[in-house]
């Protein structure tokens, strides 16, 4: 079921020259996590301002929860849409304690017990009658994430949550962060601008540019399906070679792929894949070949770069125990590519 709505959402800002929101219109379900993402400008913020009642549409409808909280003219005040935010900077109040700060919102039932139970539910074991400014940054976000979800709200929004984070603690925050949503049942959207943050902790995942929504859905459809170049290139490069296609096959510059939807083409045309799209594989006449240019390990995997006669070139992912020893080309394969028409 549904809970958030947007129909045909608009939004200009008085002194912007376009729109910051074009047309947007999408629906959350009950207990999901979507994550908004796009570049720099593309409207993240100003969409969740929106939902959270902080900047009004120049047109559109937005209901949370079977109610309309905005139509035209119409609109239900922040205070009183029952959204939780966490804010890029936790936004906590330093003169105020953790316990404090999480029982801030909060007007009804016992809020000691309220705000403890939280507070626990985070997993936050410090003592609560600490202030902020004695906390690492992973316990202040606990804290903001309690104040936000201890008085129950229908929705939990989340302004790059995960930004502040340093690398090493980043992959261990999104999780926990996952977990403890999952656990509220709550439906939560956050922002981000990092696609690893979007991929591996949103149940969906909509991508803005230039104020238009692009595409909304789960993060393998996206990675793997994009509607447009926008959304393919969005979750990281695609490699490019261009093929002219023939009965049985595309000829291109690092050889024959062999490939019967090669017929349905007439002109020219474009293959495109991921580096883990392709695979080095041992010589035995029926791959692709390219000269080794440069050989990166990470530890996990390798990323081989090749290039044709002319130098054009080509990024292969591949395992961390290939060795290339003494090797001047290497031969691999496409176990996945879009065809697109080239001009
Ligand atoms: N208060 C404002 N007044 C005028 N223009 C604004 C205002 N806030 C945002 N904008 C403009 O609206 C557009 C969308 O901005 P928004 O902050 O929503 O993008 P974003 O995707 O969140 O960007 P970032 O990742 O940099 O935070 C941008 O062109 C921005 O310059």
């Amino acid at each position: 079921m549904s809970i958030l709505s947007l129909q045909h959402v608009n939004k200009k800002y008085s002194q912007a020259k376009d729109f910051a929101i074009n047309d947007v219109s999408f629906e959350v379900k009950e207990g999901e996590i979507l994550a908004l993402v796009g570049e720099s400008g593309s409207g993240k913020t100003t969409l969740l301002r929106l939902i959270a009642g902080l900047e009004h549409p120049d047109s559109g409808k937005i209901s949370l929860s079977g109610q309309i909280i905005v139509e035209g003219k119409k609109s239900v005040p922040a205070h009183q849409r029952q959204v939780g935010m966490v804010f890029q900077d936790y936004a906590l109040f330093p003169h105020l304690t953790i316990l404090e700060n999480v029982k801030f919102g909060l007007t009804k039932g016992n809020t000691d017990q309220i705000a403890l139970d939280t507070l626990k539910l985070v997993g936050l074991t410090e003592d609560f009658s600490k202030y902020p400014h004695q906390l690492s940054g992973g316990q202040q976000q606990r804290v903001a994430l309690a104040r936000a979800i201890a008085p129950n709200p229908k929705i939990l929004l989340m302004d790059e949550p995960f930004s502040n984070l340093d690398a090493m603690l980043k992959d261990q925050v999104r999780e926990e962060i996952r977990q403890i949503i999952k656990k509220t049942g709550i439906t939560a959207i956050f922002v981000t601008h990092d696609t690893k943050d979007a991929l591996s902790t949103a149940d969906r995942i909509a991508i803005l540019h230039k104020g238009y929504l692009q595409q909304i859905d789960t993060p393998k459809v996206l990675y793997e399906t994009p509607v447009n170049p926008y959304v393919a290139n969005f979750f990281g490069k695609r490699n490019e070679i261009i093929a002219i296609p023939s009965e049985d096959g595309f000829y291109t510059s690092f050889g024959f792929i062999t490939d019967p939807e090669a017929k349905k083409y007439s002109g020219k045309v474009k293959l495109l894949f991921r580096p883990e799209h392709g695979e080095v594989v041992q010589r035995d006449g029926q791959q692709l070949v390219g000269k080794i240019v440069k050989i990166s390990y990470f530890g996990s995997h390798q990323v081989v770069k090749l290039a044709d006669e002319e130098g054009k070139r080509v990024t292969i992912r591949t395992n961390p125990g290939r060795s290339f020893e003494g090797m001047d080309e290497a031969c691999f394969y496409l176990w996945k590519y879009d065809i697109e028409e080239a001009f």
